[in-house]
């Protein structure tokens, strides 16, 4: 089970530019790449939420059902829809792993909190769709990652027990949602995780890239 963003592809720069055309629009200040990356991991709504407070907008305006806020996330989504998969890439080792594993005929799935909306067109723009047997996004289930129910919802699907399932993150949120469905989970160090080292949060595995997960 493989998170998306900071694992498998950097997407900061497309996520930048939305962030940046939102705030533009609600007549605040751009941020750029370096703000966004300490934003990214809980959704795409967290990350709206987190940059209007950054812009000092106050908790009623960042509430999710406020119109601002309703306005704010419509201004990021139509950004989105432009930006995403402009400037993203996958990170190195992700192409030789997945055709790896793929061929070995390990089942793969995508458990991102990044939306629906987005998810499906990246995937296939970067060419990794055709790996993936299954994508639960942040907004497929009522719960997402730190919550287990993603990764519970493809274990069961799949007929896999935890301990023959695997999680491979960037994220602390990763590697919580990962203990509480009882598997394992290896990280990468060079994705968003709020700036603070994955090792602070005790993965059971640490890899630089993907290629070394597959012992290449
Ligand atoms: O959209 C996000 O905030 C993060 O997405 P991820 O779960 O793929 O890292
Ligand atoms: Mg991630």
């Amino acid at each position: 089970m493989f998170d998306l963003d900071g694992t498998l592809v950097d997407s900061v720069p497309d996520l930048a530019v939305a962030v940046d055309e939102m705030l533009v629009e609600m007549g605040f200040s751009p941020v750029g790449e370096d703000k966004t990356k300490l934003w990214i991991g809980n959704g795409i709504p967290v990350l709206v939420r987190r940059a209007l407070r950054d812009a000092g907008c106050s908790e009623e305006i960042v509430s999710f059902d406020s119109d601002a806020f309703t306005k704010a996330r419509d201004a990021f989504d139509r950004a989105y829809d432009k930006s995403c998969g402009s400037f993203s890439v996958v990170y190195p080792g992700v192409r030789e792993s997945l055709s790896k594993l793929h061929e070995l005929g390990i089942k793969l799935a995508v458990i991102t909190n990044k939306s629906e909306r987005f998810t499906g067109g990246l995937l296939a723009h970067l060419e990794i769709d055709q790996y993936f047997s299954m994508v639960v996004c942040g907004d497929t289930l009522p719960e997402r990652k730190p919550d287990p129910t993603p990764l519970i919802h493809v274990m069961d699907h799949f007929d896999v027990e935890p301990d023959c399932a695997l999680m491979v993150g960037d994220s602390r949120h990763d590697v919580a949602a990962a203990r509480a469905a009882g598997v394992a989970c290896v990280a990468v160090p060079y994705g968003y995780n709020h700036g603070e080292p994955i090792m602070n949060s005790s993965p059971d595995g640490l890899v630089s890239t993907l290629a070394e997960l597959v012992g290449e």
